[in-house]
Formats: structure tokens, sequence, C-alpha cells
């Protein structure tokens, strides 16, 4: 008799033997940040994850936040957080911390990524002009350096894809006088998703997804559809931070990006269950004429 134990681990292979053949040589673009970053095991789970999409012929690309890095560095050197109206504001000498924390935490990452045994470069969105920014006002106040997305060029990251690299980004953009400015982790991966013409994009996060009803943590929403999503919003139902979020998923999948993925960061190898299960373990956002899983059996 054979075990079964080693039956169900050959049916998790075989479950994800479509998806390998369906998402071969398609870009998928990871948005890295939240608890996932902050602990040392989930790190390295992420980065395995990755690694593992990568040599099974995805292409991914990582955009990643610098976590609490920049608080903590911050106070560190005696900078004192300002705030307009609850905002904080990123003037000079923040924007030098922060540009310097996230090329640090981009470079660990390179360095986790090769010793997995896979090519990486990290960027950020100065290099090549990947990201325009220019400088985005909050209610009409001035926050500093806080950028938002006007252009991209993709042209350095389809090389480095085309050389087989793992690209890594850091959100960090130039207006047209060359300065630096902070962009939104998850605005910089959305831009990148929708300029590379991804198949996918995933976010990390600290929720295990989207909620029916954020009272109630059974309510998890498994499948949604785009057009679901501006009632979702109006009715009150989703979070403030889900927002931006629920938005950035709205303007990717109406700029053709085929699927995009909230997902709990804080689960180990949240992105291998999500993309090589059938049913996944966080959100999936749909386009409007994509069945639902479920609907189709
Ligand atoms: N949360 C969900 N319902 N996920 C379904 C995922 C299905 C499939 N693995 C995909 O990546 O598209």
């Amino acid at each position: 008799m054979v075990n079964q134990k080693y039956l169900d681990k050959a049916e998790v292979l075989i479950e994800a033997l479509p998806y390998i053949q369906r998402f071969n040589r398609k870009i998928i673009v990871v948005k890295y940040g939240g608890s996932a970053m902050t602990d040392e095991k989930l790190t390295r789970s992420v980065i395995q994850d990755v690694v593992l999409l990568k040599l099974v012929g995805f292409k991914p690309i990582i955009v990643h936040g610098g976590g609490k890095e920049i608080s903590r560095w911050s106070e560190k050197l005696g900078i004192k957080p300002q705030f307009i109206d609850g905002i904080r504001v990123t003037d000079e000498s923040t924007m030098e911390v922060a540009e310097m924390i996230l090329n640090k935490v981009n470079k660990k990452l390179v360095a986790q990524i090769e010793s997995l045994g896979v090519k990486a470069v990290g960027i950020s969105g100065k290099d090549g002009q990947l990201l325009k920014t220019q400088r985005k006002y909050s209610n009409g106040k001035d926050i500093g350096y806080v950028g938002e997305v006007k252009s991209v060029c993709p042209k350095i990251l389809q090389n480095l894809l085309e050389d087989d690299f793992l690209p890594v980004v850091c959100p960090i953009g130039m207006d047209d006088e060359y300065h630096s400015y902070n962009v939104n982790a998850d605005d910089a991966a959305c831009a990148l998703a929708k300029a590379m013409s991804a198949e996918k994009l995933a976010f990390l996060t600290d929720m295990e997804g989207v909620y029916k009803d954020p009272k109630n943590p059974k309510s998890l929403i498994s499948e949604l559809h785009v057009r679901e999503i501006d009632n979702l919003i109006s009715n009150g139902n989703v979070g403030g931070g889900m927002i931006p979020k629920l938005l950035d998923c709205q303007d990717a999948i109406r700029h053709h990006v085929s699927r995009v993925h909230i997902l709990d960061g804080r689960i180990p190898h949240c992105l291998l269950l999500e993309i090589f299960t059938n049913k996944g373990i966080g959100t999936a956002i749909l386009g409007d004429e994509e069945k639902r899983f479920y609907e189709d059996k």
C-alpha cells in the first residue's frame, strides 16, 4: 500500500501544474511590505517563494518598502518627525534617510535572493528614469518630498528580465529637476505592473485579504470582481487602509493586469499557496469578464 502522506504531497505538486504552465514567462509584480519584512523567518519564506516562482518560469519583480527601518533610523539620527494635519512631512533630511535605508534594504534582499542561486539586481525608481514623479499634495498642503508617479520608463526592467535577472525595486523616483521623491510602495508596484503589462500583481499585507464585513473575520472574500470594488468602498465596508489598495487593484485591472491578489504576508509561503492552488488563501481580484472559480464547477 502506498502511504497516503506521499500521495497528498504529490497531489499538491499536481495541483500546481496548470498554473506553472499558464504563467510560464509571465510577469508577476510582488509588493513586499508589512510584517513579512520585519520578521526574519517570514522574509526568508517570501524570498524562497519568489525564487521558486522565478525558477519555474515566472518573471517576478519585487517592489519593496522600508518596513519600520526608516522611522527607526530617523529616530536614531535625531530627526524629529514633523506633521501637517496629522500627515508626516518628508523634509530634506527625512528624504535622505529614507533613500539610504531603502537602498540598504534593497541590497539586503538582493543578497538573500543571490544566496538561493538566482541572479538579482537591485535598483531604485531613479535608475533609467524608471519612475518619474511629481510632488503630491495632501488636501492642498505641501507634505515635502512625497511623490506620485507621473510616468514610467520600463526599459531598464525589460532589459533586466530579458537577461534573466530578478529585479528588486525600491520606490524612489525623481522629478523633472532630478530631485528624489518617496513614492508609496503600493502605488509604485501598481504603476510598474501596468507599464510592464504584468499578468499578476500581488500585495503582501498584514490582513488576510478583503472582508465583506470587516468586523466578521469569517467573511473573507476569496474572489472579487473589479466592478464590485466601488460598492464595497461606498458601503463603508472596507477599512481606511484598504481603500487606496483597492483603488490600485482597480487601476491595475483596468489597465490589463489579469489578476491582483491581496495576501496575508504573515502566513509563510502565502505567495505559493495563492498562486499554485485552485482556491488560494487571500483575495483574488478578477476582471469583470472573468468567471469565478467556484461558479465554474
Ligand atoms: N483567492 C483566491 N481565490 N485565489 C485563487 C487563485 C487561483 C490561481 N492559483 C491564481 O493564481 O490565479
